[in-house]
């Protein structure tokens, strides 16, 4: 995870201070690109530990369509906590979008559905994208999308090289990233995502691309990142996921097993709400 410590030492030099809607403070930049090879590895932060419980069980909740945190907290998952309702409500978040857009004439459409019938039937097409950004129903979310458009891309097979399947790649458009604690959480769960689909529609691994828009570190994780930086990067752990599993509606946690990961001891932090 290079990459991510580059991006870290990046901001340090070049941000900007900013105030922001939390009222802690930042230091900013805007636009920055990270690239992961998926067959390097699974792209998991090895210089502290990151929770991968609360990823897996946070993305097959928005794969479920659900935007109350109760699958979440049966689950022990707490990352959602500070933005629910009394009932548990998030408003219209990722798992509406993602399953149920409402349109404008009360059908709904499951964008993960023609994502895959597109990678499918027209692995070539340049519109395989989903959009969590729905801008009539922003004023209803309890926070607004932060990953709020991604895009997958089928290389064609490298005959010559002896490949029989496509290489999937998946690309990310982060508006708004807290490096510190969202960003190692948001990487591996699209790195997830595009396994799964992956599996889903036979085709091999390619990138993930990371785009980041406001990209930034909140001044309270300054120290928490200068700690992190001291620590020497360690080699990628493995995901595996069960090959028998056919469908990305049917994954359940035990679906998945994360091998070899080594990481440094985990560097609390606290959440900017
Ligand atoms: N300021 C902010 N940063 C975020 O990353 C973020 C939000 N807000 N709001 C919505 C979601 C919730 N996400 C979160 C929230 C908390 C942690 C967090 O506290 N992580 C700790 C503990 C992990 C755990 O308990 O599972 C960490 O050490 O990574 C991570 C992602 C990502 N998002
Ligand atoms: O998946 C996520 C969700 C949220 N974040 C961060 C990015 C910002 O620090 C806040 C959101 O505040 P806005 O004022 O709405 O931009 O949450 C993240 O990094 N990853």
């Amino acid at each position: 995870m290079q990459q991510y410590h580059d991006l870290l030492r990046h901001i340090l030099q070049h941000g900007v201070k900013k105030t922001d809607r939390t009222g802690t403070g930042t230091i900013s930049v805007f636009g920055y690109q990270m690239r992961f090879d998926l067959k390097d590895g699974f792209p998991l932060v090895t210089t502290k530990k990151v929770h991968t419980k609360s990823i897996i069980h946070e993305l097959l909740w928005f794969l479920k369509g659900e935007t109350n945190i109760a699958y979440l907290k049966e689950n022990g998952v707490s990352i959602w906590d500070e933005w629910a309702d009394e009932n548990g409500d998030l408003g219209p978040v990722y798992g509406k979008q993602w399953r149920s857009w409402e349109g404008i004439d009360g059908k709904s459409v499951d964008q993960l559905e023609e994502v895959l019938k597109l990678l499918k039937n027209t692995p070539d097409s340049r519109r395989i994208m989903v959009s969590a950004w729905n801008p009539t129903e922003l004023s209803k979310m309890k926070l607004q999308p932060c990953h709020a458009l991604f895009q997958f891309y089928v290389a064609p097979p490298d005959e010559a090289a002896g490949e029989t399947k496509g290489k999937l790649s998946c690309q990310l458009y982060q508006r708004s990233a807290d490096v510190f604690l969202g960003v190692p959480f948001n990487i591996a769960s699209y790195a997830l995502l595009t396994m799964m689909i992956a599996q889903e529609c036979d085709l091999d691994l390619g990138d993930f691309v990371w785009t980041g828009g406001d990209t930034h570190i909140y001044s309270n994780h300054l120290e928490q990142v200068d700690l992190q930086l001291s620590r020497e990067p360690r080699a990628l752990p493995i995901l595996q996921i069960n090959p028998d599993v056919k469908s990305i509606f049917d994954f359940k946690y035990e679906d998945f097993e994360l091998k070899n990961y080594n990481p440094w001891p985990g560097i609390k932090a606290p959440v900017a709400v």
